[in-house]
């Protein structure tokens, strides 16, 4: 049947905790859901239900999610069930639109200043001018410390403090990374540009300053969903407080037990003193997970039984609702190397009992770890290919290792002997590149440069009080931003695989 689906319609097809979600009245709600549990159906359906029977109107619901592809898998969603209007963006494509449209306001008519794609070239010239050498690693890692303290309301000055406190481990002294912070912050405002944590910043400076720009953005969007909640970060719940002032019509779904950005300073303690801070919250739990088979969903549950502390609380236990499947294998190798040459086994003996090579996938957690996995599959002869990033040996960087390697080493005969053996062993087998596609890491998020430009200081440099921010325990939040305008990569720079705006 085609046409608009009636509320009721939306509702079929729900499992009891997925409708509980859906139907909740308004009010804050905390959806704990493991994974392929149907987390998104839940969120989409609640949105198109409330905007169907007519308790709210779509044009007011920002729905945040964490990548650009996520919002734009929920506006298609959303589509489907015939909810009009909604936004669903990521917190930075929706700070960017507040921005650009009140610019005009908040600017005294200036252009907003460009955004930085990416904090490593500005941080390379903060390190040199603070006395630190950086190559291109080190400014990674400078990046990602300023990063992380941005995100989580940490000033240059408090760096060493805060660092120290939530055991971070920074490349340098706590006091020489805290003065290339501050140093970075002076360039980026001598260069007229910001950063991606500024331009929430700037977004939290617009509505929390300007009683006008409060009223309306308020008036605009009533009801929030906020998807991945386990990996928001202070500066991002600070918004989220923000765009709420005081009001409670939001629903956050997430589940603590697959927190994967704490490095860049999200925290699962939001969602995890959710139920605490809003006492009228409903609760539900989705545990019925409709993707893996009951041994592999036996496998997650044992893992995630491990959890202690606060996570604990909402472990969540799921049920396996696939037909069973096989027993999964657990092996355990002493190192990197033994372990990517026994997958490469397992892969040649799947491919020669009939398994076709398109059908096997090999996950790893870290671009990194693809070198060692692509040398023992090329060993191996398992063709193969690297999903969402440059295969090892066609990396620039690595393309230039191996030409200067080559140079060196043919200077001489044994030189050129290993070199002989090394290419043979490191090539990955012909056809490879067309073969089908196993190494499948999630990919670096592209991220777009909105084109902003230079504005002025002195009321941006007005620190907002700190009044509104909640604060877990673990957030590290100590401050409010100062300004916002600040700095590097996109958020979660070269270590983040989400693409946010
Ligand atoms: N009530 C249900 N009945 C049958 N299948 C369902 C139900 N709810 C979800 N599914 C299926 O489970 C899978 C996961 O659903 P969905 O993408 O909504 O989950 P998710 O929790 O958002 O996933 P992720 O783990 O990626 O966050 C989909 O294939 C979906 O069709």
């Amino acid at each position: 049947m085609g046409g608009i689906p009636s509320a009721d319609r939306v509702l079929s097809g729900l499992d009891p905790e997925q409708c509980a979600a859906v139907t909740a009245p308004a009010g804050p709600v905390c959806i704990l859901a493991g994974a392929g549990t149907g987390k998104t159906r839940a969120i989409t359906h609640r949105i198109a239900y409330r905007a169907l029977t007519g308790e709210i109107s779509g044009r007011h619901v920002l729905a945040v999610t964490f990548t650009a592809r996520a919002a734009a898998e929920m506006r298609a969603r959303l589509a489907v069930l015939g909810a009009s209007g909604v936004q669903a963006r990521t917190f930075h494509s929706a700070a960017l639109r507040l921005m650009r449209y009140f610019a005009p306001r908040l600017l005294d008519g200036r252009a907003m200043p460009e955004l930085l794609e990416s904090k490593a070239r500005l941080v390379t010239l903060a390190a040199s001018r603070a006395g630190v050498r950086a190559d291109r690693t080190a400014a990674r890692d400078l990046a990602s410390e300023i990063e992380w303290a941005k995100s989580s309301l940490v000033e240059p000055a408090e760096y060493p403090v805060a660092a120290a406190k939530s055991t971070r481990e920074p490349p340098y002294e706590p006091a020489k990374v805290a003065e290339v912070f501050a140093a970075y912050e002076h360039v980026k405002r001598a260069n007229g540009v910001i950063d991606f944590e500024d331009l929430l910043r700037a977004a939290v400076w617009g509505i929390e300053e300007h009683p006008d720009v409060a009223e309306q953005v308020r008036t605009q969007y009533r009801h929030f969903v906020v998807d991945e909640y386990q990996d928001v970060n202070p500066l991002q719940q600070r918004l989220l407080d923000a765009w709420l002032g005081g009001r409670e019509d939001l629903t956050v779904v997430g589940d603590a037990s697959q927190t994967i950005y704490s490095f860049t300073g999200a925290t699962s303690g939001y969602l995890i003193d959710f139920p605490r801070q809003r006492r009228n919250a409903v609760v539900v739990r989705l545990v019925r997970d409709y993707r893996s088979t009951p041994q592999v969903v036996g496998l997650a549950n044992a893992v995630i039984r491990q959890a202690r502390g606060a996570e604990a609380r909402l472990r969540l236990e799921l049920v396996g609702q696939r037909p069973p499947g096989p027993e999964p294998d657990l092996r355990i190798f002493p190192d990197e190397p033994a372990e990517a040459a026994g997958v490469a086994a397992r892969c040649r003996q799947l491919i020669a009992s009939g398994t076709p090579a398109r059908e096997i996938a090999v996950l790893f957690r870290t671009n990194a770890q693809s070198e060692a996995y692509e040398e023992a599959l090329a060993e191996a002869e398992v063709p193969y290919v690297v999903q969402g990033a440059e295969r090892f040996f066609e990396r620039a960087e690595v393309r230039q290792a191996v030409l200067a390697l080559r140079a060196a080493t043919r200077s001489t005969p044994s030189g050129r002997r290993w070199w002989r053996r090394s290419s043979r062993r490191s090539r990955p087998p012909a056809g490879s590149a067309t073969s089908p596609r196993p190494v499948a890491p999630r990919a670096s998020g592209g991220r777009r440069s909105p084109h902003l430009s230079r504005s002025r200081r002195s009321t941006w440099a007005r620190r907002p009080s700190c009044r509104s921010a909640r604060r877990p325990r673990s957030s590290g939040c100590h401050r409010s931003p100062t300004s916002w305008r600040s700095s590097s990569d996109g958020p979660h720079s070269s270590t983040r695989p989400r693409s946010k705006v």
